[in-house]
């Protein structure tokens, strides 16, 4: 039995969608995400991106990163199958309960609430998360914050010339994360504009990263740096943050399909019966 995929992206984001909401699949496990999501052997992608019925909203979202781990929330998989369901959407995630919907600039979603408390980040032991005593060479005075999923946010004069590949992974597996981290480094170019690169856990740099953008955005709100509606501009294009004065923050941006296709599960070490994960 083959199993169809559909091969999706946010912003450059990557992402392999496997639908198991009407039929199921053989199990997804971290090794079968992995082996997937590897660009040398597999389809390649940032995240595996799976969908399953859900008894809370209208379906289930799981995501696994290409180091197989699965995590809470995706931002830019989010709008990706916004776009995929085509009407608004109630989506159940490990990191709660998302509303997307079809707007005049692609996909709004309501990413929740932020979170700061230092163990809701969480880290290993208490700290002013606001401006933490913490620095990794030139990166210091971070802030950190949860959208679902942890970030950590460097403001820098040009992300670009952050050795993200060294200073990422670095501050990513640092103790003080005892769930890693996401780390972001941003530039303030107007009230409502940013710039920004983002190391993701578990998927290493990537051309845009939606809960980065969110998390970044929220926490330059924080520090009176920008206004409640930015433009979160990633290498891969813009997303527009809004933090609501009910403290929902809403994320709207484009999502794209790139194509569909299938694979044999047995090239990834899936059995080929059984139901999902
Ligand atoms: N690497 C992230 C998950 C994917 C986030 C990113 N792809 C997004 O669009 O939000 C984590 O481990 O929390």
């Amino acid at each position: 039995m083959r199993i169809e995929f559909t091969k999706m992206h946010g912003l450059g984001n990557d992402f392999i969608v496997l639908d198991a909401r009407e039929r199921a699949l053989p199990p997804i496990d971290s090794a079968a995400a992995t082996a997937l999501a590897d660009r040398h052997t597999g389809i390649g992608c940032d995240q595996l991106i799976l969908l399953e019925p859900s008894t809370e909203g209208d379906f289930r979202m799981r995501i696994f990163n290409a180091d197989g781990s699965e995590v809470e929330a995706c931002g830019n998989a989010t709008r990706a199958v916004g776009l995929l369901h085509g009407r608004p959407a109630r989506i159940e995630t490990l990191g709660g309960l998302l509303h997307a919907s079809p707007s005049d600039n692609g996909i709004s979603v309501e990413m929740g609430k932020p979170r700061f408390d230092w163990d809701r980040i969480p880290l290993a032991y208490a700290m002013d998360t606001h401006s933490m005593p913490v620095g990794w060479d030139e990166l210091t005075d971070p802030i950190a914050v949860n959208v679902g999923n942890p970030h950590v946010i460097f403001f820098v004069a040009d992300p670009y010339a952050v050795d993200m590949d060294r200073l990422g992974p670095l501050i990513e597996t640092d103790p003080l994360f005892p769930e890693r981290i996401n780390v972001n480094v941003a530039a303030v170019t107007a009230r409502d504009a940013m710039t920004l690169r983002v190391w993701e856990r578990g998927a290493g740099l990537t051309r845009a990263c939606g809960t980065g953008a969110c998390a970044t955005a929220i926490g330059a709100m924080k520090r009176g740096l920008v206004d409640r509606r930015v433009t979160v501009t990633l290498p891969g294009g813009p997303l527009v943050i809004e933090w609501r004065e009910d403290s929902e923050i809403v994320m709207t941006g484009p999502a794209t399909e790139s194509f569909r296709g299938s694979f044999d599960p047995a090239d990834y070490g899936m059995p080929a019966g059984g139901t999902g994960a």
